[in-house]
This record gives C-alpha cells, sequence and structure tokens, in this order.
C-alpha cells in the first residue's frame, strides 16, 4: 500500500527570541505529535545571536536561518523595534522565496507571526494555505484584530490624547491603546498595515489556551462579535514553551545546583526576558529592594539602559568581557548578599531555574513565553511590565488571572522604590500572608488546567489536531 507524503508545513518568525523560540516548539510539536514535515525560518542581521543554542536535534524538523539582511541604511534614525523587525522579515523574503520554489516538496502550509505579513504574498504565489502563529495571549490579538476599525487620529495632537484612550473592544476587557500600539511611534502605522491583513489568514493559533482567557475566546468565537472584530478562526493550542535553552552547560549546572541547595519555594527569580534592561537607578533600588527583603534570589542581570561601560572595557584589547554588575550594582551589594543571592549575567537557563522546586516566585518583566513558563511550573508572579503587550499581560496576571501580585508601579519613567519592590516580594514570598498564600494556590490550580489543556484530549491538544487534520485533507487533494 502507497504511504501518503508527510504534509510539510513552514513556519516563518521574525527575529527576536520571544518569537524564535515559541515558534520553533511550535514545530517541534507539529514534528512529534503529529507527523508533520516542518521547515522554521528565521530572519537573521549580522547581529542575529547564533540560532545552533536553539537544541534542533529532531527528525522532521528542518531550520533555517536565512542569509544575514543589512537594514542599517533603510531604517536610519528609525527608533521603533516594530519598524526595524518588519523591515528585516520583509528583506529576506527573496531568499526565503527562492528556497521555496527550489525545495523538493513545496509546504502547503505557511505560518507567519505577527510581523511577518509580508510574506503572505509569497503564500499566494506558491498555493499556501495561510495562517498565524500569535506568541502573546488573546486579548492582545483581539485588540489587534480591532485596530483597523478605531477611528483614524487627524493630527499628532490628537495621537498624544489616545494613548490613554480605553478601546472596548468587544467582548474584551477595555485596553488603552498605547498599552499596544504607541500612536505616536513609526510602530502604530506598521502594525495597522500588519493587522489589516488579518483578513487574508485561514486561521490563528494562539499561544495561550481556553481556561486561561474564557471570556475573550467566547468573544472571538461569538457569531455576532465576530461581525465587529474582523478575526479569522482561532485556535488556541498553548502553552508551547520550550523544555530548555541555550546556556553554556557550566552555568546551567552552577545555579542548578546553588538551587538545591536552598529550600523549597523559598527562591525569588528575577528576570526580564530576552531583552529588558533597567536604568541605573532602577537597578539601584531593586538591588536594595532585595535586600531588604531578606529573602532568597537568582538575578539575571544586564547592563543598565543609562550605564557607560567603564574607560578600561575599551581599552582592553580583545576584550570579551560582556557585562561585570560589579560596575554598576551599589557598592557591597554583592559581598552582603552572597550567601543569599546569585547574580547571573545576562542570560539563565530560565525554564530549568523556574522547574525547579527551591523557586517560590517570578519577579518577571511578563513576556508572553515568560508568562506561560511561570504558569506550566506553578509559580506566583510579581510583574515588572516593561514595554510591548507587557503591561496588558501584567493587568491580566493581577487583576483576572490572579496569580500575580498587585503592584503599584508608578506610571511613566519614574522608579519604583526599595520599599515598594521590598513590600512585593515579602507579600508573595512570606509563608504568613493571606494574599501570598491566594497566589500559590492559584498558581497552582492553573498549572494543573493548563498541563490538562496540552494533554492528549485536553482543549489545545485537540485545536492543535483539528487544523493538522484540515492541513492533512488539504495537503492529500494537493497531491492527488
Ligand atoms: O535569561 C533568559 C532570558 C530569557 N529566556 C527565555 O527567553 C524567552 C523570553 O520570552 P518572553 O518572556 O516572551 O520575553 P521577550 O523576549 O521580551 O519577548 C517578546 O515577545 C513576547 C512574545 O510575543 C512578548 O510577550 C514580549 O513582550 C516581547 O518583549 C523565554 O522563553 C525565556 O525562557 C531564557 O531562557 N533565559
Amino acid at each position: 500500500m502507497e504511504t501518503r507524503k508527510q504534509t510539510h508545513v513552514a513556519i516563518l518568525t521574525s527575529p527576536g527570541m520571544g518569537h524564535i523560540i515559541p515558534s520553533l516548539e511550535l514545530g517541534k510539536s507539529l514534528v512529534s505529535q503529529h507527523d508533520l514535515k516542518v521547515t522554521l525560518f528565521i530572519p537573521t542581521t549580522s547581529k542575529s545571536p547564533q540560532s545552533s543554542t536553539l537544541h534542533n536535534n529532531q527528525d522532521g524538523l528542518n531550520v533555517i536561518n536565512l542569509p544575514p539582511v543589512d537594514i542599517t541604511h533603510l531604517v536610519a534614525g528609525e527608533t521603533s523595534l516594530v519598524v526595524r523587525i518588519t523591515t528585516i522579515v520583509r528583506e529576506s523574503l527573496a531568499s526565503l522565496r527562492s528556497i521555496i520554489e527550489t525545495s523538493q516538496q513545496t509546504p502547503t502550509v505557511l505560518i507567519i507571526d505577527l510581523f511577518s505579513t509580508d510574506a503572505l504574498d509569497i503564500a499566494d504565489e506558491f498555493k499556501m494555505s495561510k495562517y498565524m502563529f500569535s506568541t502573546s495571549n488573546m486579548s492582545a490579538y483581539a485588540f489587534l484584530a480591532y485596530l483597523p476599525k478605531i477611528k483614524r487620529v487627524k493630527n499628532n495632537n490628537d495621537l498624544v490624547s489616545r494613548l490613554t484612550e480605553l478601546v472596548h473592544v468587544p467582548g474584551c476587557k477595555p485596553i488603552r491603546v498605547g498599552l499596544l500600539a504607541d500612536p505616536n511611534t513609526g510602530s502604530y502605522g506598521c502594525m495597522l498595515r500588519h493587522v489589516t491583513r488579518f483578513k487574508e489568514l485561514s486561521g490563528v493559533l494562539l499561544n495561550t489556551f481556553e481556561d486561561l482567557e474564557q471570556e475573550t475566546y467566547r468573544a472571538l468565537i461569538d457569531d455576532e462579535i465576530a461581525e465587529l472584530i474582523p478575526t479569522p478562526s482561532v485556535y488556541p493550542v498553548g502553552p508551547i514553551i520550550k523544555p530548555t535553552v541555550g546556556p553554556s552547560k557550566n552555568q546551567a549546572i552552577h545555579c542548578l545546583s546553588w538551587l538545591d541547595n536552598q529550600p523549597n519555594g523559598s527562591v525569588l527569580f528575577v528576570s526580564f526576558g530576552s531583552g529588558g534592561s533597567l536604568s541605573s537607578e532602577q537597578v539601584t533600588e531593586l538591588a536594595f529592594g532585595l535586600e531588604l527583603s531578606q529573602q532568597r534570589f537568582i538575578w539575571v542581570v544586564r547592563n543598565p539602559i543609562d550605564f557607560v561601560l567603564p574607560s578600561s572595557y575599551y581599552l582592553d584589547a580583545g576584550n570579551t568581557k560582556e557585562i561585570d554588575p560589579s560596575d554598576f550594582f551599589p557598592d557591597g551589594f554583592l559581598a552582603r548578599t552572597q550567601q543569599v543571592g546569585l547574580v547571573l549575567p545576562n542570560w539563565a537557563p530560565q525554564v530549568e531555574i523556574l522547574s525547579h522546586a527551591s523557586v517560590g516566585c517570578f519577579l518577571s518583566h511578563c513576556g508572553w513565553n515568560s508568562t506561560l513558563e511561570s504558569i506550566l511550573n506553578g509559580v506566583p508572579m510579581i510583574p515588572w511590565p516593561l514595554f510591548a503587550d507587557q503591561h496588558l499581560n501584567a493587568t491580566l496576571l493581577s487583576d483576572d488571572i490572579k496569580v500575580a501580585a498587585r503592584t503599584q508601579i508608578p506610571p511613566g519613567k519614574e522608579v519604583i522604590r526599595r520599599e515598594e519592590i521590598k513590600r512585593m516580594i515579602r507579600l508573595v514570598m512570606e509563608e504568613g500572608d493571606e494574599e501570598g498564600q491566594n497566589l500559590r494556590r492559584r498558581a497552582k490550580e492553573l498549572k494543573t488546567s493548563a498541563l490538562r489543556a496540552i494533554s492528549i484530549g485536553g482543549s489545545s491538544y485537540n485545536s492543535l489536531c483539528q487544523l493538522v487534520e484540515k492541513w492533512n485533507t488539504e495537503s492529500d487533494s494537493v497531491q492527488l
């Protein structure tokens, strides 16, 4: 009997670990659980980190780093990250097209991410079905899908005032416009261009699960509301998170063995995602806040945004030193906290840390991957949003899902003071605090419900099966 050819799915992610990591995990799961053939395309620049760290050792999954593109002349002076990322993707499309054109088995499905909608033209050319993998939460997606419906503004003054305007996306909690798409930056127009192409998609895979965002999910599948939010079919398929990621072995062993020696639930993990940095003043306050809280901690530290490297750094020929926290920490901080704290420069094996029994709380910038990783490991959070969807995620976690402390982070660029940081940490970490107990209980419940969603027969598992079946049927008919 002739065996059917595996369905070939292409995934195009925009560069940035927050998108690459979940896209890779989606690819792995389509290969290992659903027997598809997957090619993941990653646009790069000469400055891109080597994604060989992304553990690709699976038959059926091909990870292709597209040739590096140079966008410096195209975005000179442009500060918007969204515009930069969009440009990198757009400049990589010629390479993507030629790889697809010459591939032995043309993919029948193309899954893009939010910043890759320009690739939909290639999908049209090669008659591939068009899907998007949204790496953020469902409310963010609903908001973006609704964006074209929001009345356009006339001038710059209007733009500024709209930052704080509440948008009532049907069926969802009101969202401040500026939280997701700052109309004062180039990102707004660029985002609008991406979201107006959502209507071309056959479906959107969301890295979340039904039980986590029930209200929004109901709105998105409600026929009446669908008239108002121009969105294709949605498929919550998450949490899709990575099991491990690229730290050097020594670093992993060191921090994990340090955790082995700490009591259960006693360590606060502090990290701001793949690119988040604080100001020097804020780093100082956080250091003192940690010290005042008298809790154990692991802190993944980056050079502060406004930090000027010491002159010795430039004088040192061939300097490979990337970061030395003692250059910017308060005097004596490392010595005073060495019995209780571990400072890791730049990067840590986050998932391993979060899954360790000694970790009791995650102080996080609330990137959606970090959020899902915390949820899947039953760890309550202290939200410290910095940019993009993170404020929205933080509100969701504190007010709706109730797995994160309610923080009093001042609006704008104000600094969070050490006393407030100490208060938040103690609230979650100390045994006796009722609010902390509730958060820990809720974190356990969510872990159970997240695990249920991705297990065989669970809502996310079924959603993905439904899609795969559709893709297989379509692919079979192409091959006939
Ligand atoms: O030291 C580190 C730091 C990060 N990570 C991993 O890197 C990923 C980071 O992703 P995320 O938590 O989502 O943060 P960002 O990198 O900031 O992600 C971008 O993309 C996300 C998904 O769209 C958005 O929610 C964020 O706001 C946006 O900044 C996670 O898997 C982490 O486990 C590590 O393994 N070690």
